[in-house]
């Protein structure tokens, strides 16, 4: 059998051969789960015809919202609230979907074994960067870049095969030791701005301190930026950050924008050719350093940075990297080392101020394995701490900085589940969704390290926590982010206690390829004095601590106005437009969101309505008519604006922005939605 279905799944293309059964057919109306299932040769070769099964169903394309306005389609259930709308989509359609938008055409999948199908070099999927790929627009700074390039390009397997090697965890021991000064740097210049009493704008340092790690590691350079609290970004990373907007921008923008000479285009070139400048200019000067060339295992243990290595190291035939791929390479690390090692950090200061109690219990751990502030970390004592990679661990699986590798199905392709993907589609894995599927995790959305400990998630299924991808263009960096991470996060907790300023809801960028917290802010205490601290059962969450979800970031831009959706219904039709309004609101990255009934609503009062004026402000007013009035709900509404209309006062809704919309009857023709007309017009909108 096990033959027969390798045989019938390779003709037919169907992933994983163990998804196939074979049935005996019957007519169209029998469900799939009624078919006889054929489990032995013998009992196949009776039957003139086999129906097959894959997972238990006929196979079917991907299912996935369809209309919507021409062209753009299925935009805005995309964006801009990718990480919400993945998760909504996926739950909703099950694990595969299919969205187009813009003329682009996106596949997803939060299924652990669509996920390792997709990631799996190959036959069915490889990397190729096409013009739909969220890549693309980086692919045009980086062709040749080790992360940006298509696997099918010569290049690649030079690149891979020269930096596995230098980023292997023989050759990240190396680094610990300026990894731990840059800890023990940011440690000085927390403890000044804990004494100044000042907050801290969590993101902008964490990519100070990932930007200067990764580039004394990749280019052996201090760059300074952790000198003082007032030092600041070094140039190199504020061009590469100028670009990535640019291309992030561009990739939104889509493929018809991009045709035309455009300012997003224009600062690509711009900052893309500085980089590379800057790249080679490193590169003469290292270039002069006294390390001889050598083989690239030796090279990787004992070269002074990557960039370095790349310089002096030679595979088996004695072959070097060709100079311009070693500018590309360069810069791809100093990208790939700061942008996602900093939202991680960022995250790991908002787990900590999140669930004080596995902070706790994270610095219990650390004070009983020995670490003191004073004492360097080494790599032995920080392989060796559970609860420190347990903590890491789950900050990844619920807020990942890195949400969407895609790939590129290079046949008509059969996925476990029956789905059919087209040839050429573009294939996206839902990291974060398959991390919090609930068909693979227990109560997936707390956060709560021990879990790490259990023999079921031991067990569990191969990709279902995949936050560095999986398969042969999965991360190369992440022995390095894991130890960058452990050392900052054990130094962080050692020596302080965070707590979250944060005015409102922590939101996240929409505007970025990474999940990353964009407003988090922090205030610092000093950590308590470690003979103080027990490690027992006492320090660790109890039960009704555990049950606390943790918080779903929500996609937001703080310059959109406060949002209020009012209703003024009898039946319940309004209220109910009103709701789906405030929901697209928030799905379209409104974050200050209220559903209020009419009558309660600011505008009913004039004092009310003069504060809300004050500040940006948009009102969507859903109101019934019956018999030609106001529905009983806006009654006394209504008698306020008659009121105010005939003592001229108007002006007291000035500063308002909103629009109206009618639930009315077309039956009742001569006041079809008459009670819209009662809204007064100005300066605003009534449609
Ligand atoms: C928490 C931190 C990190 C996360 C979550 C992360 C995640 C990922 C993911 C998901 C990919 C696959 C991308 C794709 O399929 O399109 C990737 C690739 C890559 N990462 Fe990381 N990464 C992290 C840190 C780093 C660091 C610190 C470095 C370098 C020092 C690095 C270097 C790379 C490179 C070069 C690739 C491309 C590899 C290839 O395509 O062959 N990453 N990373
Ligand atoms: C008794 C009655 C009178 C109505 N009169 C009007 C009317 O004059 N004009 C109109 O456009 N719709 C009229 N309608 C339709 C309602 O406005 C419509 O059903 C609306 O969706 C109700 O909203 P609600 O459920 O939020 O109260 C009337 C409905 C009823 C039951």
């Amino acid at each position: 059998m096990e033959q027969l279905r390798q045989l019938v799944a390779g003709k037919l293309s169907v992933a994983l051969p163990a998804t196939v059964t074979f049935h005996r057919p019957a007519d169209a109306r029998t469900s799939p789960s009624d078919l006889p299932t054929l489990d032995s040769v013998d009992m196949i070769k009776t039957e003139r015809e086999v129906a097959l099964l894959v997972s238990g169903k006929k196979v079917h394309p991907v299912p996935g919202p369809t209309g919507g306005i021409p062209f753009i389609g299925g935009y805005s259930e995309i964006y801009p609230d990718f990480m919400g709308n993945y998760d909504r989509l996926l739950r909703k359609y099950g694990h595969m979907v299919h969205v187009s938008y813009l003329g682009k055409s996106v596949y997803l999948t939060d299924d652990p074994d669509c996920a390792g199908v997709v990631l799996s070099e190959g036959e069915f999927y490889s990397k190729q960067i096409g013009e739909n790929h969220p890549l693309f627009p980086f692919k045009m700074t980086l062709p040749n870049g080790l992360f940006t390039t298509d696997t099918s390009n010569p290049t690649w397997p030079i690149s891979h095969k020269f930096m596995m090697t230098a980023m292997g965890v023989k050759a990240m021991r190396n680094y610990v030791r300026g990894m731990d000064h840059t800890a023990g740097q940011l440690v000085q210049r927390f403890n000044e701005l804990l004494e100044r009493g000042q907050t801290i704008e969590g993101f902008p340092w964490a990519l100070r301190t990932a930007a200067q790690t990764i580039g004394e590691v990749a280019v052996g350079i201090d760059f300074k930026m952790l000198d003082s609290t007032e030092s600041s970004i070094a140039d190199i990373f504020r061009l590469i950050n100028r670009n990535l907007e640019a291309a992030q921008s561009l990739f939104r923008k889509g493929r018809i924008y991009r045709a035309f000479p455009n300012p997003e285009r224009r600062e690509q070139r711009a900052t893309g050719d500085q980089m590379v400048r800057e790249a080679a200019q490193m590169e003469r000067i290292l270039r002069e350093s006294k390390t001889e060339d050598m083989p690239y295992h030796q090279a990787a243990v004992s070269t002074t940075s990557l960039l370095d290595y790349m310089l002096h190291a030679t595979d088996e035939e004695g072959r070097k990297m060709d100079v311009e791929l070693v500018h590309e390479t360069v810069i791809t690390f100093l990208i790939a080392g700061q942008v996602t090692s900093s939202s991680a950090l960022a995250w790991l200061w908002f787990c900590l101020a999140t669930f004080p109690v596995q902070a706790r219990k994270l610095y219990a751990s650390l004070v009983a394995a020995g670490l003191t502030r004073e004492k360097e970390i080494t790599a032995d004592e920080l392989s060796k701490l559970d609860y420190l990679d347990w903590f890491i661990k789950e900050m990844q699986r619920l807020y990942n900085p890195a949400f969407q590798p895609t790939r590129e199905a290079q046949k008509d392709v059969v996925m476990p589940g029956g789905f059919i993907v087209p040839k050429g589609s573009q294939v996206t894995v839902a990291l974060h969704s398959v991390m919090v599927n609930p068909e693979h995790w227990k109560d997936p959305l707390r956060f709560d390290p021990d879990r790490w400990g259990t023999e079921e998630v031991r067990k569990r299924h191969k990709y279902a926590y995949i936050p560095f991808a999986a398969g042969g263009r999965s991360c190369i960096g992440f022995n390095f982010a894991l130890q960058e991470l452990k050392l900052l996060l054990a130094r962080t907790v050692l020596n302080f206690q965070i707590e979250n300023t944060t005015e409102g809801s922590v939101i996240y960028d929409p505007e970025f390829s990474l999940y990353r917290p964009l407003n988090f802010t922090m205030r610092l205490r000093k950590q308590t004095d470690p003979a103080e601290v027990r490690m027992d059962e006492e320090t660790g969450p109890k039960k009704e601590e555990l049950k606390i979800e943790a918080p779903t970031p929500v996609v937001g831009s703080k310059s959109l106005p406060r949002f209020w959706a009012v209703h003024a219904s009898n039946n319940g039709t309004c209220e109910g437009m009103a709701g789906d309004a405030a929901a697209k609101a928030r799905q379209l990255g409104f974050t200050d969101v209220q559903v209020v009934a009419l009558r309660d609503s600011p505008l009913a009062e004039a004092k009310a309505t003069a504060a809300v004026a004050a500040a940006p402000n948009f009102f969507v007013i859903c109101v019934a008519t019956y018999n030609g009035e106001p529905s009983d709900s806006a009654l006394a509404f209504s008698e306020m604006l008659d009121a105010e209309m005939r003592s001229g006062n108007e002006a007291r809704f000035a500063g308002i922005n909103f629009c109206v919309f009618g639930a009315g009857n077309t039956q009742w023709g001569p006041t079809f939605q008459a009670f819209v007309s009662f809204f007064p017009e100005g300066d605003s909108t009534i449609s």
